[in-house]
């Protein structure tokens, strides 16, 4: 282990080529785990290609936020016909959430470039990619303004990567017409008649931001399932809501061509189904690994397309200098920020050790659909609890008709809780409805902490809570 080098500003530091750590990305793995390297005081090199914040405060999760919170809002408000409501005409002003979600977005690049040099470290603007196993060559990026400089080289040992991932490309004639999250984040307005390829996240969430705006939407998705990460009993409640709420779906459906018709539609042709006419097709097919323009051969850093080969300690299998987390890493966990928050904890930890020892824990990491309502899980499915041959007991209930659920003014919602018998012990946790997104929180830590299921049911909420709601499922 060599000793860190001596400690400089960052903008002396710009001018130089030796760090002790260089980290690729700005997204919320990069900059905890930059962060905590300049803390212990070694020279830390941060590269970024875009602007600098990463997909979940600029392009994903917060500003997604501000759309799904107004549709979710407009239909309890448009619940029951709207009649415990005084309003003369109520309709999503799609140009006012977009001027909105600005405002949360706008600050983020200067903010964060901002601090991380406040912090100490070294920022660069431009695409990153591997001249051999110690070096990366820093080229000017066209997705970001400010990354003018000629291509230069930086030098490590050590090297985190936290490059995320993209929209998996799709190969079918004139799949060049689809727009992906980040361009539907920045449409000024939304047409009528609006298809969904892919029956998972990005559709579900804005298949529903779209309805409530009044938008025709059809989800395709080529698999049985939608949303197929999810407890299946608790998505059939939410596919037979979203069906009334007036959304279509195609499933097991493939994609044959688009093709572009004279004006401004689109004619989707698949393979054992009618056409549809649509004015916009949005990309919501999955997401891959980032590593295409890194040359990471040149660095004999292994990798797959599920990501850069790592061990649980997040250090690459073929590299020991290279560390890898958050969506870009072959981690076996889904592309979500509270992964990329632990993994990133991991890596700061890990980094600089002779030998690694903090292993990632993703037991207890809740994931949540911000559909209306939302749908959330955290732990094992049946399915997955039965596989591993655990004897569990199954609390589970419509709620639709109880008192928080029908106040809250969107009658879609239920449970589905596994106990293990043996232990007490809460293995999993499947929630639909208003105040689902939060109430996965508390069996997340439940589950994390082995905290048993009669705990929870003594224990004396703050009432009326959808959390008060917990003791009644458990
Ligand atoms: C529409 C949408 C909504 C989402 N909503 C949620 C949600 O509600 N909750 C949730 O938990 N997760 C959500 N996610 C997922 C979440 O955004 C990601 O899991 C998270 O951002 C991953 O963090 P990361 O640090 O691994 O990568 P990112 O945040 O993607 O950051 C990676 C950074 O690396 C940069 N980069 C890539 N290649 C290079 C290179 N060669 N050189 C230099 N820089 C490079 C990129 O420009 C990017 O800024 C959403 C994602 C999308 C697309
Ligand atoms: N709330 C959140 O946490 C949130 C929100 C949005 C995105 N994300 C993250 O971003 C990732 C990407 O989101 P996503 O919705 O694109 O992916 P996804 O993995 O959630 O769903 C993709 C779906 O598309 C289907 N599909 C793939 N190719 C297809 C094709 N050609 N035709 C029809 N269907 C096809 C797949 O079978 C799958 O069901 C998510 O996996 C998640 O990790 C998270």
């Amino acid at each position: 282990m060599n000793a860190a080098t001596t400690f400089t500003s960052p903008y002396q530091e710009r001018t130089k080529s030796q760090f002790d750590l260089i980290v690729i990305g700005s997204g919320p793995a990069a900059k905890t785990i930059a962060r905590e390297a300049v803390q212990s005081k070694r020279s830390v090199a941060l590269v970024e290609n875009r602007e600098f914040g990463g997909t979940c405060a600029l392009r994903g999760c917060n500003p997604k936020k501000v759309f799904t919170n107004a549709a979710l809002l407009f239909d309890q408000i448009s619940f029951d016909e709207g009649k415990r409501f005084e309003h003369q005409k109520l309709e999503l002003n799609w140009q006012e959430l977009l001027s909105y979600k600005r405002q949360f977005t706008e600050p983020v690049a200067k903010h964060t470039e901002e601090k991380l040099n406040d912090q100490g470290v070294a920022t660069f603007h431009g695409q990153a990619s591997f001249v051999d196993r110690q070096t990366v060559e820093v080229h000017p990026s066209k997705n970001d303004p400010a990354s003018v400089d000629p291509a230069r080289r930086i030098h490590a040992k050590r090297f985190a990567i936290c490059v995320g991932a993209a929209p998996r490309p799709l190969s079918f004639p004139g799949s060049g017409w689809i727009i992906n999250s980040d361009e539907f984040l920045e449409q000024t307005h939304l047409p009528r008649r609006v298809l969904f390829v892919g029956g998972g996240y990005i559709s579900m969430e804005f298949g529903h931001v779209a309805r409530s705006y009044g938008s025709d939407v059809t989800i395709v998705e080529q698999g049985d399932r939608l949303l197929s990460g999810f407890d299946h009993d608790m998505v059939d409640q939410l596919v037979a809501w979203s069906k009334q709420k007036g959304i279509r779906f195609r499933t097991e459906c493939k994609i044959q061509a688009i093709k572009k018709q004279s004006g401004n539609s689109f004619l989707v042709h698949f393979k054992n189904n009618q056409p549809i006419e649509v004015d916009l097709v949005v990309h919501g097919a999955g997401r891959i690994p980032n590593l295409d323009r890194l040359n990471l051969s040149a660095a004999e850093i292994k990798f797959t397309k599920r990501g850069i080969a790592v061990d649980s300690s997040l250090r690459s299998t073929s590299h020991d200098g290279v560390f890898a987390g958050g969506d870009c890493a072959n981690n076996g966990a889904p592309m979500l920020t509270p992964i990329a928050n632990e993994d990133a904890y991991v890596i700061g930890k890990n980094v600089f050790a002779d030998q690694p020892t903090h292993r990632a824990n993703y037991r207890g990491i809740a994931a949540v659909a911000f559909t209306c309502p939302p749908i959330a899980t955290v732990g094992m499915t049946e399915e997955e609890a039965s596989e591993q041959g655990i004897e569990f007991d199954i609390h589970t209930k419509d709620t639709s008709t109880w008192g928080s659920v029908r106040k809250a003014g969107l009658t879609c919602a239920g449970y589905k809780i596994l106990v293990e018998k043996s232990s007490g012990l809460i293995v999993g946790a499947h929630l639909l409805g208003v105040g689902s997104e939060d109430q996965v929180n508390l069996f997340a830590l439940a589950i994390r902490h082995q905290i048993p299921a009669k705990e929870l049911k003594a224990m004396p909420f703050a009432y009326p809570t959808f959390t008060a709601d917990i003791k009644r499922m458990v």
